[in-house]
C-alpha cells in the first residue's frame, strides 16, 4: 500500500497552471490527501498576477480558495524549490527548456508535453501501464553533469496513446504479444488546448488530421508497452515486433476522445471476445496494487451495452481517470475490435501525471 504518513503534506508546483491541462490539476489536486498546491508558474503574461487574475477559468467548480490569490511566478526554478514534485502542463513550445532547467536545479518533473518522450533516458509512463519504467531515474540522474540527487524528468504520453496502451497492455499481459494493431481516434476539441480549433472549423464538421499525432501514437505504444534492456534502454518491444498504424481526427465533442482499436494477436488460435473482456475486467496494475489515491478502482471498465461508451455520458466516470472499452467483438480481417474512451485531460494529461507521481513516492524515488 501507499505509505505517506497521516500528517505528512508535499508541496508541489504546477507549470503552466493558467492553461488546460494546468486547470485540470489544480481541480483535481483540490482534494488530494497529501499533495499540496504550493507554487504556481505560467508565462511572462500571466507572472506576478494573483492566480484568479491570470486565468481564464474553465472548469466546472470554482478556482478552490486556497489557490485563488496564490501569485503566479515566471516558470524559474528558483519559485519552485520548496516544492517536492513539479507538475508541467507548459506548452511543448517551451516546455524543453524549462523542464530542463528545473532538473538540473535537481527537481522532480512530470510532464505533459512531448519534448523529453524520445529522450533515451526519459521514461515515458502511462500509470496504468508500465510504472516499472520508473527503475531508469537513477541512471538518469547519473547521467546527469553533475549527478542529480533528486531531480529528474517522467513524461506521461500523448492522450490518444495514453487511452489506447491502458486496453493493449491488459491483453498482452493474459494473451502474449499483439503483432499489429489499427487505431482510428475521434478526438476532443480540448485536445488542442484553449482556445484550439475555431469554432468556424470544427461545428458541424470532422477535421482528418491533427498534427504529428499519428506519429507520436505509432511510436509512444512501442516504448509504452516495450521493457528495458539490461543496459537501461528502452527497448520499443523488440523481442515481438509490434505494427501500430493510427488515424486521427478531431471531432466536435469538448472532452473525452474516442477510438475504434482492431488487433491481431501472435498467438493462434486467437482469444474471443468474452475471453478479452474478461482479461479487461481482470487487470490491475501496479498503480492499482499500491493504492494509489487518485488511481481508478477499474483500470479499464467494458461496457455491455452496444451504444456505450460515448463522451458525454462516460467521460467522468472514476473521475476520468479510468478508461472505458465496448463493442468487443470479432474483427474480420484482424481478430479483436473495440471502442475506447479516455478522457484527454484527466487520465490523458493530469491524472496520468499525479498518479505516476504518487507512484514515485510510494516507490521512494521521489525524495520527501
Ligand atoms: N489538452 C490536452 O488534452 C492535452 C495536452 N497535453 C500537453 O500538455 C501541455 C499543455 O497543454 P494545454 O494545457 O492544452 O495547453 P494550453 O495552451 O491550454 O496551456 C499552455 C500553458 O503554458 C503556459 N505557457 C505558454 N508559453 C509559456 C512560456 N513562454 N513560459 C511559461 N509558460 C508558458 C501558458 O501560460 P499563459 O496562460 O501565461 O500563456 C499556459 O499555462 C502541452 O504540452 C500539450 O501538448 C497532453 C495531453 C493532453
Ligand atoms: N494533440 C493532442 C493533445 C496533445 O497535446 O498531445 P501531445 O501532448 O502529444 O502533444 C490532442 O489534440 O488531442
Amino acid at each position: 500500500m501507499l505509505r505517506v504518513p497521516a500528517d505528512r503534506k508535499v508541496n508541489v508546483g504546477i507549470l503552466g497552471a493558467t492553461g488546460t491541462v494546468g486547470q485540470r490539476f489544480i481541480a483535481l489536486l483540490a482534494d488530494h490527501p497529501f499533495f499540496v498546491v504550493h507554487a504556481l508558474g505560467a508565462s511572462e503574461r500571466s507572472a506576478g498576477k494573483p492566480y484568479r487574475k491570470a486565468v481564464n477559468w474553465k472548469q466546472t467548480d470554482p478556482i478552490p480558495t486556497a489557490i485563488r490569490d496564490l501569485l503566479v511566478h515566471p516558470c524559474s526554478p528558483q519559485f519552485f524549490l520548496d516544492c517536492a514534485v513539479v507538475f508541467s502542463g507548459l506548452d511543448a513550445d517551451v516546455a524543453g527548456d524549462i523542464e530542463g532547467a528545473f532538473r538540473a536545479a535537481d527537481l522532480a518533473v512530470f510532464s505533459n508535453a512531448k519534448s523529453y518522450r524520445r529522450d533515451p533516458h526519459v521514461p515515458l509512463i502511462v500509470p496504468l501501464v508500465n510504472t516499472s519504467h520508473l527503475s531508469v531515474i537513477p541512471q538518469q540522474r547519473s547521467l546527469h553533469s553533475p549527478p542529480l540527487e533528486k531531480g529528474f524528468i517522467v513524461t506521461n504520453a500523448n492522450c490518444s496513446t495514453t487511452g489506447a496502451v491502458v486496453p493493449l497492455a491488459a491483453l498482452e499481459r493474459a494473451f502474449g504479444p499483439i503483432e499489429s494493431c489499427m487505431i482510428t481516434t475521434l478526438q476532443a476539441i480540448s485536445g488542442a488546448g484553449y482556445p484550439g480549433v475555431p469554432s468556424l472549423d470544427i461545428f458541424d464538421n470532422v477535421v482528418p488530421h491533427i498534427s504529428g499525432e499519428e506519429e507520436k501514437m505509432e511510436w509512444e505504444t512501442l516504448k509504452i508497452l516495450g521493457g528495458i534492456a539490461p543496459d537501461g534502454a528502452f527497448d520499443m518491444h523488440a523481442a515481438a515486433p509490434l505494427r501500430v498504424s493510427a488515424a486521427c481526427t478531431r471531432v466536435p465533442v469538448l472532452e473525452g476522445h474516442t477510438e475504434t482499436v482492431a488487433l491481431r494477436f501472435a498467438r493462434r488460435p486467437p482469444p474471443g471476445p468474452q475471453q478479452v473482456r474478461d482479461a479487461l475486467r481482470a487487470y490491475v496494475p501496479e498503480a492499482c496494487e499500491l493504492g494509489c489515491p487518485s488511481a481508478p478502482e477499474h483500470a479499464v471498465y467494458v461496457h455491455e451495452e452496444d451504444d456505450r461508451p460515448q463522451p458525454r455520458l462516460d467521460r467522468n466516470f472514476q473521475r476520468g481517470a479510468g478508461v472505458s472499452v465496448g463493442r468487443v467483438r470479432e474483427c474480420g480481417v484482424l481478430d479483436i475490435k473495440f471502442v475506447v474512451l479516455v478522457n484527454n485531460v484527466n487520465i490523458g494529461a493530469a491524472t496520468s501525471s499525479i498518479i505516476n507521481a504518487e507512484v514515485a513516492i510510494a516507490k521512494g524515488i521521489v525524495q520527501l
